[in-house]
């Protein structure tokens, strides 16, 4: 497998862009969304069905696998790829934003992030050094820099202390890195709901000249116009020709909206977590198969779908086994949700490669706006 990591751009339609990225392990068409992946498994799902899906890249997180099952350990039982048996492409993220979503007793400060595992309590120290060699344990192919995500609303000052920060971060990420042909390393651009922030974030990063820019910090609670204002801020300061990834977005709406801006890749944890949670997507929308007006409907959910889930069940089971809490009501519905996404995702490229994404979007938006059927 050659060494090379590089992204292609085969066709633009305003800012959006459609294109792939090649690894060693495969190539990632994009616009893409990475299905979360946090502890070596998509939840609910055998990663074959994944794959068979469209998905090309899974997101892995640090955080999740350092405490269990431990990055040596990995690294002893060859590497995360091999343990999961998913030989294509695997994005990890760093770790800094599950620490202060999940873990106890945390402290962070210049020289990274203390904090007490929320598996077994014990203490933990993680540096941007470490960060990094940890993913490296895992053998990720696309690894991102350690950073300091601050919920919105916040200070001016707290936005503007943790960026400057992950921009130190970036750099010492960076020299850790090293050179790994074929990977990445991504940088963050962090800055809040401050545009200025966000061009400052965005210059320091462009200057290190990495491989891959992600735009970290948003869909931590501001309104979506919040984020799509943001976006219009920091992709036009971002190399044009290397890839953006937006982090933790996000519904179907956010996702084209920020495709319309320049984003490239995605994840998110909606999908899977909403489909445990009795909620499916569709092409006209959201439905919560707990709501008893399902109970003797004996549609599917898409007839017209590909998936098994979506076209050959009927939404009454889908409710009886949601209603029952049977294992089997999220499997379905984290299936149906992740084709849709994909579905979604595959639609986005070809109407950019075919310089009809705006009827694209107009089209979408009127279908979910129609409503459940
Ligand atoms: C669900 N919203 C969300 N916003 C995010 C923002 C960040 C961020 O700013 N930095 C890092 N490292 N990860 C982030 C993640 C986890 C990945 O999905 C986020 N997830």
């Amino acid at each position: 497998m050659s060494d090379v990591f590089r992204f292609d751009i085969a066709a633009t339609d305003g800012a959006a862009r459609t294109g792939a990225i090649s690894m060693p392990r495969g190539t990632v068409r994009t616009p893409a969304f990475m299905p979360v992946g946090t502890a070596g498994t998509v939840k609910a799902m055998y990663l074959d069905q994944v794959r068979d899906l469209g998905a090309d890249i899974i997101l892995g997180n640090t955080y999740h696998l350092m405490l269990r099952p431990g990055a040596e350990r990995v690294a002893r039982l060859g590497g995360l790829h091999d343990l999961i048996r998913w030989p294509h492409p695997i994005l990890t993220d760093s770790g800094g934003f599950q620490v202060m979503s999940l873990s106890g007793l945390r402290k962070l400060d210049e020289q990274g992030v203390t904090f007490q595992s929320h598996v077994d309590g014990s203490r933990h120290h993680m540096s941007p050094e470490r960060s990094i060699e940890i993913q490296g344990l895992l053998g990720s192919d696309i690894q991102m820099q350690l950073d300091e995500c601050v919920a919105l609303p916040a200070k001016r000052s707290e936005v503007e202390r943790a960026m400057d920060m992950s921009v130190r971060w970036a750099e010492r990420c960076k020299t850790a890195f090293g050179d790994q042909p074929g990977k990445a390393m991504f940088g963050i651009v962090q800055g809040g709901d401050q545009p200025d922030l966000r061009v400052k974030s965005a210059e320091a990063l462009k200057a290190l000249d990495l491989k891959g820019y992600a735009v970290g910090g948003l869909a931590v609670g501001e309104p979506q116009d919040v984020m799509l204002a943001m976006l219009e801020t920091t992709c036009p300061v971002l190399p044009s020709e290397k890839p953006r990834y937006l982090m933790g977005v996000g519904t179907p709406d956010d996702i084209i909206k920020s495709v319309a801006r320049g984003i490239d890749m995605f994840d998110c944890v909606m999908p899977t977590r909403a489909g445990r949670h009795g909620l499916a997507f569709t092409r006209r929308g959201r439905i919560n198969l707990r709501n008893a007006r399902h109970a003797e409907d004996t549609r599917p959910l898409d007839e017209e779908s590909a998936c098994p889930a979506s076209r050959d069940y009927s939404r009454a089971y889908l409710h009886h086994l949601v209603r029952a809490n049977e294992a089997l009501g999220g499997m379905l519905l984290t299936w149906n949700n992740l084709a849709y996404y994909q579905d979604l995702m595959r639609g986005i490229r070809q109407a950019i490669a075919e310089g009809r994404f705006a009827d694209f979007m107009a089209e979408t938006q009127d279908e979910w706006a129609r409503g459940d059927i």
